[in-house]
């Protein structure tokens, strides 16, 4: 039973613990340590995982050590984790949005490591991941951390680091442009007179019933749009109306403003 400690308890360890303990993972083996006591008790009251405030104690006799502790609190941590790793040598597996696998290990030392980027459908089991490791981490090493994060979700290997941004960029944070749309599909009907309830529930199922056909059906994206389209019909209207506005164009600079955030994130910590 491999031990797993989670440094930082918020929104993403919640969902890859929920993750772990729905395919079978025994709590008894997951620690997690967050200053905040609520949400800290929260997860031991809610999973069976062992809780503390100091993040040396959950780190005590891990194999793997998971940071889910935004970026900027990584300099606040370094410290008293090195000494820590430097005994153990636990496998070291960052979810930090543009943290990069140098910057690990000059604040943690030469350890095996995987970055890799989920996203909060993981919570529901339903996640996408991007993974990337350093030449320390061995094939089994490989497999665990496949392993934790395919209790989330899909998960899928980048081998170029630089890439790792682009994955935030098209799928950590994507949900939240996804949950746009629906809030601008909802607003577009509630314009037009239709009443808020029936707007979401339509445009959020329409929402599932899409994401469920392009990861259900085996067709492409382009061949699914085109069988929704009828010639002269209402969505070719539509479509046109977003090739007139660029789509296209809005979606790529949106991608490349995560992307570039990414890396801006990681150059901030360079200056600590
Ligand atoms: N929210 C998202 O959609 C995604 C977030 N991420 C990454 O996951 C990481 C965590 O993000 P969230 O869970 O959304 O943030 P969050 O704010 O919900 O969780 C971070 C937790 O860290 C705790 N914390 C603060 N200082 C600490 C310290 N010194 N030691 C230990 N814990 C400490 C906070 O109390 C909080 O509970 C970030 O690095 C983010 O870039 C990655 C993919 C998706
Ligand atoms: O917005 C952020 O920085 C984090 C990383 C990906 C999703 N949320």
């Amino acid at each position: 039973m491999t031990r797993i400690a989670f440094i930082g308890g918020g929104n993403m360890a919640r969902s890859l613990i929920g993750g772990l303990i729905r395919t079978g993972v025994a709590a008894s083996s997951i620690a997690v340590s967050d200053p905040q006591a609520e949400g800290r008790q929260a997860l031991a009251r809610e999973f069976g995982v062992a809780a503390y405030a100091e993040n040396r104690l959950a780190a005590a006799d891990a194999e793997v050590v998971l940071l889910a502790v935004k970026p900027q609190i990584m300099p606040a941590i370094r410290e008293e984790l090195r000494e820590v790793f430097q005994r153990q040598r636990p496998l070291l597996i960052s979810i930090a949005a543009g943290v990069r696998i140098d910057q690990l290990e000059r604040w943690f030392g030469a350890l095996p490591i995987v970055r890799c980027m989920p996203n909060t459908p993981a919570l529901i089991g339903a996640g996408a991941t991007g993974l990337c490791a350093n030449a320390r981490v061995s094939p089994p090493q490989r497999a665990q951390a496949q392993h934790i994060l395919d209790a989330a979700g899909l998960t899928r290997w980048v081998d170029d680091e630089a890439l790792m941004d682009t994955v935030t960029g098209i799928a950590g944070s994507a949900p939240a442009y996804f949950f746009a749309l629906v809030e601008a599909l909802e607003d577009a009907a509630v314009a037009q007179g239709m009443d808020r309830d029936t707007a979401r529930a339509l445009a959020a199922q329409t929402c599932l019933g899409a994401g469920r056909m392009l990861t259900e059906s085996g067709e492409s994206p382009a061949e699914l749009r085109r069988r929704v389209t009828s010639p002269n019909g209402t969505t070719q209207a539509a479509l046109e109306s977003f090739a007139r506005d660029n789509l296209a164009g809005i979606v790529a600079h949106a991608v490349a403003a995560a992307t570039r955030r990414g890396g801006e994130l990681a150059a901030e910590l360079d200056k600590t």
